[in-house]
């Protein structure tokens, strides 16, 4: 029974040194097989980690928001995360921000890469010139000691220089992607240089037509630049981390075997793994942080718009009260991810740092305790040299690996700009299809009204104007005249009355082509042709001769063969050739919005008008500051320079200007008929006394009361 145990003992070693002979026989082809496994499964890892991140469902938003990033209804930022649609968005911009692989952008990323695989062969120099310093110190060799340090200080002028490049290329990159997409961004916003682009009134119709993007001013400046920062970052915070963490784990691989290398990964990847469970949605969080400042800020720039109505009206409480509620919304959201902030700190540090820095020394430690295969017997200076050397490594590279893991919170963070961005790319594409979101009122639910709003219109061009069976629908799919027809033609002034809210001002919105035309058919001239003076005028920021030529430039007035002469006359036509003088000339500058009298800005517009001598003119109110005979005066002048007028006001003292009036009766009915003025003036003034008379009515009744007494009295 011994004999038999003691020959399956030997039966056992021999087998086993065996099994070690051929291991040791077949290590090469197993450290080979071990090493590219390893650089699979870091680029493997690496996508997988940034590829297929599941939304939290306290990220996602409604159904309704899906797949296109819009705001739910509760207010909240788009669906943030690090998912297939972040990368479909992502692609999308990134086609835009390197439009070729022979732009700009293309050429400052290569050298960006260069610069990252040449920062990295010099750390590997480092490592291994480290070492040898420490070897040279434990032999006591001082001569060597000196040379190494020589190389040192040689080193240390590529090592500075590449880093300084590599942050100067990544700035640079950050702005060139930022103006690409400011280009793109403003050219949708504002019109591009063709023809088509320049009726587009995609600034418009974003924040009047349309609910998804609040503020289009904070999504155009600050969040495209946080955007373009990060994408800049997240390519040196990305690709240069892999790179590393596959280069210095190679040297480390040949230094101390894959064999520990391999248990290393397994234990930094399971433990990476359970980070990653617990890491909260940053890139949510940096969407709605962008959200909640953007709404801080429209809350502080409509104060400063109307400083003066507010002061009069003794509002400040009010508007402190909503600063302060904005205010207290933004801290209260930072608060929270400052907290969450702080525990992934710890948790991510006390793993990343300490953790895998305990593994690392362990696995340095290797080549000190065991003699590996194939590696020859070294003294104390060489196994001295070879642990710093593999520290350094070791450092490197779980440096590196914990920037790939640092990196996931900034490609989240770079998600929620993306998102952002996309929102905004997204509403104006849809925009310029005719799509618009707006919360509906409750009528546009009932059938006939839904049916109306999903129509659309015929838009053709004329010299004349025409309206055939044209629904007149408030953004908010309001319907307030449900087939309105009138025409007129060039020269025929209109004058269009009714109560407030009726759809007076919503008309000249279709004629002007900023709202959309839900039926029938609307014949008119290019929008070109019409030129609207409102109640309180645009002023521009410029010259006061920018005001008059707005928005022609100087160059666009003289190419017309007008002179500053020929403006003073103009400004004569409104009684307005002091302004000149009493501003200091034609080239000077001022907040023009503060500086004239409202009456000052109509006569300034109305000035602009008979620059441009357009052939219509859309009157809102616009000469309701001016005294009656400048008012007449300046109608005579439209008239003399065959500018036809569409006019919205409520004085009498206009309609003699005006051959056709439009009576709305704010219930959804119209008047269109001839305006014999003379006729409505004499019917007026009868209309008037006789309503004076019955104001009279009750006096004379209580009179006769009286009278009645008395009488009775005297009887
Ligand atoms: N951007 C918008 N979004 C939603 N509704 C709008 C928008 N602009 C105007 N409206 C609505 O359309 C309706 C008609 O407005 P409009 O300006 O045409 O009135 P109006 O007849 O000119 O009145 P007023 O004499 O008071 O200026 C109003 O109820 C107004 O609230």
């Amino acid at each position: 029974m011994a004999v038999l145990s003691t020959l399956r003992v030997e039966q056992l070693n021999k087998s086993l040194k065996n099994l070690s002979a051929s291991y040791l026989r077949h290590r090469p082809l197993v450290q080979r097989v071990l090493n590219i496994s390893f650089v699979l499964y870091v680029l493997g890892t690496t996508f997988r980690g940034l590829s297929s991140r599941p939304a939290k469902p306290s990220n996602s938003t409604s159904k309704k928001g899906k797949g296109k990033g819009k705001d739910d209804s509760s207010g909240r930022p788009p669906r943030v995360a690090v998912d297939a649609l972040f990368y479909q968005r992502l692609s999308r911009i990134l086609r835009i921000v390197i439009p070729g692989i022979k732009s700009k952008e293309a050429l400052l990323l290569v050298m960006h890469s260069s610069l990252l695989i040449l920062r990295t062969a010099i750390s590997l120099y480092v490592a291994a010139l480290d070492g040898k310093i420490v070897a040279s110190l434990v032999r006591a060799e001082p001569a060597q000691f000196a040379f190494n340090i020589l190389r040192w200080l040689l080193v240390a002028i590529p090592a500075t220089w590449t880093n300084s490049w590599l942050t100067f290329v990544q700035k640079k990159l950050a702005i060139a992607y930022r103006t690409r997409l400011t280009e793109v961004v403003l050219k949708e916003y504002l019109g591009g240089d063709e023809e088509e682009d320049k009726d587009r009134k995609v600034y418009y119709q974003l924040s009047n037509l349309d609910d998804r993007i609040k503020n289009p001013d904070q999504m155009i400046t600050h969040d495209i630049q946080r955007f373009s920062t990060h994408l800049a970052a997240i390519y040196s915070n990305l690709a240069k981390p892999v790179l590393d963490v596959i280069l210095y784990n190679y040297q480390l691989s040949q230094n101390v075997g894959a064999e520990g290398l391999l248990v290393l990964t397994i234990l930094v990847q399971s433990t990476a793994a359970l980070l990653r469970r617990v890491t909260p949605p940053f890139g949510a969080y940096a969407a709605m942080s962008a959200q909640l400042a953007g709404a801080l800020r429209h809350t502080h720039s409509r104060l400063a718009e109307f400083a003066e109505e507010i002061a009069f009206m003794g509002g400040e409480e009010t508007e402190k009260m909503l600063v302060e509620r904005d205010y207290a919304t933004v801290v209260l959201h930072e608060r929270k991810v400052l907290r969450r902030r702080w525990w992934f700190g710890c948790a991510e540090e006390g793993l990343v740092k300490w953790t895998w820095g305990a593994f690392g020394l362990v696995l340095c430690a290797i080549p000190v305790f065991f003699k590996l295969p194939g590696m020859e017997n070294v003294d104390l200076g060489g196994r001295t040299e070879g642990f710093v050397t593999n520290r350094r490594l070791l450092l490197s590279s779980s440096d590196a690996f914990g920037r790939v893991m640092y990196s996931y919170k900034d490609l989240s963070e770079l998600a929620g700009y993306t998102a952002r961005v996309s929102l905004l790319l997204d509403t104006m594409e849809d925009i310029k299809k005719g799509k618009f979101e707006k919360a509906l009122v409750s009528s546009a639910s009932i059938e006939e009204n839904a049916k109306i709003l999903q129509g659309r219109g015929e838009v053709m061009f004329s010299e004349n104007i025409e309206f055939e069976n044209v629904p007149i629908v408030t953004p908010n799919g309001d319907i307030l005249v449900r087939s309105l027809n009138f025409s007129i033609k060039h020269g025929q002034h209109l004058l269009i009355v009714g109560p407030n809210g009726c759809g007076k001002s919503s008309l000249f919105r279709i004629l002007g082509g900023l709202w959309p035309v839900y039926g029938g058919i609307v014949r008119k001239p290019p929008p070109s042709d019409f030129l609207l003076i409102p109640q309180r005028p645009y002023l521009s920021v410029g010259t006061l001769r920018d005001q008059v030529i707005y928005p022609h430039t100087k160059e666009d007035m003289q190419a017309r063969g007008i002179t500053d002469v020929d403006l003073l006359r103009i400004l004569a036509a409104v009684q307005m050739e002091n302004v000149v003088d009493r501003e200091g000339g034609w080239d000077v500058t001022r907040e023009w919005r503060d500086a004239l009298s409202g009456g000052d800005k109509q006569k300034i517009a109305w000035a602009r008008l008979f620059y441009h001598n357009p052939k219509y003119a859309i009157l809102d109110e616009a000469t309701s500051l001016v005294p009656p005979d400048m008012e007449g005066r300046m109608m005579d002048h439209a008239t003399e320079l065959g500018i036809t007028l569409l006019t919205v006001s409520h004085r009498p003292s206009l309609w003699k200007y005006h051959h056709m009036i439009l009576h709305y009766d704010g219930q959804g009915g119209y008047v269109f008929t001839k305006l014999d003025a003379e006729k409505r003036l004499a019917l007026q003034q009868e209309k008037q006394t006789l309503e004076n008379k019955l104001l009279d009515v009750p006096k004379w009744k209580a009179r006769l009361a009286e009278l009645k007494a008395i009488e009775a009295g005297l009887a």
